[in-house]
């Protein structure tokens, strides 16, 4: 993991985007769409559908190139790097999470967190082994050898936090991850992404409809026909 915290100078946002631009054919998806996010905070975006939320989170996490602005993460304008370097980075600094873990049925809970770790060209035994530290901080301990049809919705979406927390990201991204859970599940779900996340020092930056969900993350940011709201006001 990069540490923009160490060194002299004022703070700067971990990662950053200003005023990004991007058009799918006709459909402008974003225009002068910008967001910051600083490491240990979590911003939660909200707007209707198809105001352009997700192509934001692609924009800012290097998966989608936008048209016109720029993307800053630890200093380094993540839209001008090639794609190799972006999938590298993908991979080695950003964590996600999804509406749905999509957790591979044959291999336990474990062996699931693990995989970024192996992909990364880490032995199984130490993957698995650093994996299974996570467990108890996300509400797992017990569950490390489960095969995915054993563990409940919630108990599944916990590792697939896991699986984005292992490389020890510096940005959490996560579309939607509640979305596929009951409240209460979906609560439980949120509340230990959100810590697990700030006790990490990383940043989350977290796509949602649901308002309950949003109030859990220091603050909202509003997107409405592809352009951020200002900056809003700290949540509490
Ligand atoms: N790959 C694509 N090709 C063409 N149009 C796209 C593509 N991706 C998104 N769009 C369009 O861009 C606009 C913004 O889409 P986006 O998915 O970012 O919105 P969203 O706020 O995340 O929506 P939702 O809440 O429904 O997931 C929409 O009009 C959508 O139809």
């Amino acid at each position: 993991m990069t540490d923009v915290d160490s060194g002299a100078g004022p703070a700067r946002p971990v990662l950053s985007g200003a005023d990004l631009a991007k058009k799918y054919g006709r459909t402008d998806a974003l225009h002068h769409a910008s967001l910051a996010v600083d490491r240990g905070e979590s911003v939660a975006v909200m707007g209707p559908s198809g105001s352009g939320k997700s192509t934001l989170l692609y924009c800012l996490s290097g998966v989608v190139i936008p048209d016109g602005g720029e993307v800053l993460f630890d200093g380094v304008r993540v839209d001008e790097l090639s794609e190799a370097r972006r999938t590298d980075l993908r991979r080695s600094d950003f964590g996600f999470v999804f509406q749905f873990p999509g957790l591979l049925p044959e291999l336990s809970a474990a062996e699931n967190a693990a995989l970024p770790l192996m992909l990364e060209g880490a032995g199984r035994r130490d993957a698995v082994a650093r994996a299974w530290e996570l467990f108890p901080t996300l509400g797992l301990e017990g569950l490390e050898r489960r095969r995915p049809g054993e563990l409940s919705g919630g108990e599944a979406q916990r590792v697939g936090i896991a699986r984005a927390l292992v490389l020890d990201p510096a940005v959490v991204f996560a579309d939607e991850p509640t979305g596929s859970l009951d409240t209460r599940t979906g609560d439980e779900v949120m509340s230990l992404l959100v810590s697990t996340v700030r006790d990490r020092r990383a940043a989350l930056v977290l796509v949602t409809h649901d308002e309950r969900v949003a109030k859990r993350c220091d603050r909202i940011v509003q997107v409405v026909d592809g352009r951020t709201l200002t900056e809003p006001k700290r949540v509490q």
